[in-house]
């Protein structure tokens, strides 16, 4: 049976990844504007670009377990960066009342989603065992232990990472992939967040000096610029109080279609 239901369903899959409520219904109206526990329409005008595929069950059908909030891996700085970005995301009011502060926690799973690696082309068995590559680890504090917080405003946002023993390269610190996931990751959750679905085009990265293993650093991710598709976003990695560099980036994205992720 061919209808276009499947386009809405991952278009809510990537709702609900991105941290947005939505409401049925009003689905397709143009609102970027997000409320304080209200509701959020996708600006993503390519969410309706593709008209026709088969019906896909809905990606997240039970509760899934949020990656990203503490647990008993988490040092001391990474509560405490999580402490601190997360008492920003929501205020009080004079009269009481809770509003969005100026950050947004942003949850994370362990599956993008699930139809749109490969799409409909891949087979049944590897669509049931993809697993996002940064959460594949099942042993808690073993490999990326991660959060990441946007704040839209100043179109910038942070991830509190801390490194596992099984990211280990050079002897006690981390591999430079690891780094480059993270990175990758976090300006392509970033690039999401401002632009919709896109992809990595380039990424560009220079290694200043060695993460140690188990350690907690910060990434900052900022929007350089936007030009038509491209989203240009840049990324540095420091240590918690942003006084020694580790790493930085800068990276190329492109806006896709829909289509783009299900044709494979
Ligand atoms: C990801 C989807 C959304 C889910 C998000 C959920 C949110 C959070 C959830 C979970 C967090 C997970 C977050 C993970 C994030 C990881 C992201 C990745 O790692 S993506 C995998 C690695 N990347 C690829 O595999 C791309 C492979 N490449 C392609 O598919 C194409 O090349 C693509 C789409 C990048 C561009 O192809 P074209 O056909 O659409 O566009 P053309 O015509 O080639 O280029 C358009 C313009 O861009 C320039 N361009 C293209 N590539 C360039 C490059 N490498 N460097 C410089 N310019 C480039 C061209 O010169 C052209 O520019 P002129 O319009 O002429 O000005």
């Amino acid at each position: 049976m061919i209808r276009t239901g499947g386009v809405q369903q991952i278009a809510r899959g990537l709702c609900q990844i991105m941290g947005r409520e939505i409401s049925k219904g009003n689905f397709n109206t143009n609102i970027s504007q997000m409320t304080p526990r209200g509701t959020l329409q996708l600006p993503w005008s390519s969410i309706n670009s593709v008209r026709t595929m088969a019906v896909l069950p809905w990606p997240f059908s039970f509760q899934p377990r949020d990656f990203s909030l503490p647990n008993s891996s988490w040092g001391s700085d990474m509560r405490r960066l999580y402490e601190h970005y997360n008492s920003q995301c929501e205020v009080e009011t004079d009269d009481g009342e809770k509003k969005w502060g100026v950050w947004r926690r942003l949850p994370s799973y362990n599956r993008s989603l699930k139809y749109a690696t490969g799409g409909v082309y891949l087979s049944k068995i590897i669509q049931s065992k993809a697993r996002l590559f940064t959460r594949n680890i099942r042993e808690q504090g073993a490999g990326f232990e991660y959060v990441v917080f946007v704040n839209k405003q100043e179109q910038k946002c942070v991830c509190v990472f801390q490194a596992g023993h099984l990211l280990e390269g050079p002897p006690g610190h981390v591999h430079g992939g690891a780094i480059a996931t993270m990175i990758d990751t976090v300006t392509g959750t970033h690039a999401t967040y401002l632009s919709g679905p896109v992809m990595t085009a380039n990424l560009n990265i220079n290694y200043r000096s060695p993460i140690s293993l188990g350690s907690t650093v910060l990434l900052t991710c900022s929007l350089d610029k936007k030009e038509g598709r491209k989203t240009f976003v840049s990324c540095q990695v420091t240590n918690t109080d942003s006084s020694k560099l580790h790493t930085e980036a800068t990276g190329l994205f492109l806006s896709i279609t829909m289509g783009h992720l299900l044709g494979g």
